[in-house]
């Protein structure tokens, strides 16, 4: 697995700079956190990653490809895979077809192919409907996948949308806000999932999330941004000792030990 290698990154709006020259690397087959007060960056940040937003300077790299001012589509196709805070499955799509959809980039049939029944095809669809069943055996949805997405609880959607970006075989993912609005039980089984993407996978995460004690006890690295400049870098009890990770959180609201769960 590569390193992604985030040097000297600078977006502006208009007049707002919302990333200042932010550099970190994430090793690989780690999870990498990306914390900071509101408006800090992190979203903006993300976006850079997965092509969405183009850098004014900078550069993005995993291993020896450069992603900067690539289209996502083909950062996706690098393997770096993201899944969003919200929820985007289609609802009435069963789990099977989600994770399905999930495994498209790596699909060689053609259409032709496959609307005509050819055995290469058959053989195809066979190899990744196994490859579904055991990623959804990973993270613990193997029951559900005949059901519609839309009628499990919130936090085995979740799973799901986890399982659907590591159908594509991912080499980094970008987690946004994972747990956000999970029971402190789905909030438990998730951390648990993530970790082990890193540790069986050996996939490199790099995970936004405001629940500090899910980013304490996941992170092996954590970047901390505040008006867009990186204030601190590095194992996760340092930074969450350091002085001026600790002013930026009380200019805000809560210091990050404080919003600990
Ligand atoms: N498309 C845009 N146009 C103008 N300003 C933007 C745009 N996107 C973000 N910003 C500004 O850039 C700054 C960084 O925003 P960003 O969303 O990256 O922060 P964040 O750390 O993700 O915040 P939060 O934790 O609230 O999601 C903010 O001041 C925000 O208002």
């Amino acid at each position: 697995m590569p390193s992604l290698d985030v040097r000297d990154v600078t977006v502006r709006f208009a007049g707002l700079t919302a990333l200042d020259a932010v550099s970190f690397t994430v090793r690989p087959g780690t999870v990498h956190a990306l914390i900071g007060p509101n408006g800090a960056g992190k979203s903006t940040c993300f976006n850079v990653l997965s092509g969405v937003c183009r850098p004014a300077a900078g550069s993005v790299r995993l291993g020896e490809h450069e992603l900067t001012g690539l289209p996502p589509h083909r950062i996706a196709g690098l393997g770096v895979a993201r899944i969003f805070q919200n929820l985007a499955l289609p609802p009435h799509a069963s789990v099977e077809d989600c994770l399905l959809l999930g495994r498209h980039r790596l699909t060689r049939a053609g259409f032709l192919a496959a609307g005509l029944r050819l055995p290469s095809a058959a053989r195809e669809d066979r190899r990744h409907r196994e490859r579904v069943r055991e990623i959804a055996a990973f993270v613990g949805l193997e029951r559900q996948l005949d059901k519609p997405a839309g009628s499990l609880p919130y936090g085995q959607q979740k799973l799901a949308e986890l399982a659907r970006a590591l159908c594509m075989e991912p080499r980094v993912l970008l987690l946004d806000e994972p747990v956000a609005g999970m029971t402190a039980d789905e909030r438990r089984r998730t951390a648990a999932v993530v970790a082990g993407v890193r540790d069986s996978l050996g996939i490199s995460i790099v995970l936004v999330e405001h629940d500090m004690g899910v980013v304490m006890r996941l992170a092996d690295a954590v970047t901390v941004l505040d008006f867009g400049r990186r204030i601190a870098d590095g194992a996760p009890t340092d930074v969450q000792n350091d002085p001026a990770v600790v002013r930026a959180y009380l200019g805000g609201q809560a210091g990050p030990e404080e919003t600990a769960s």
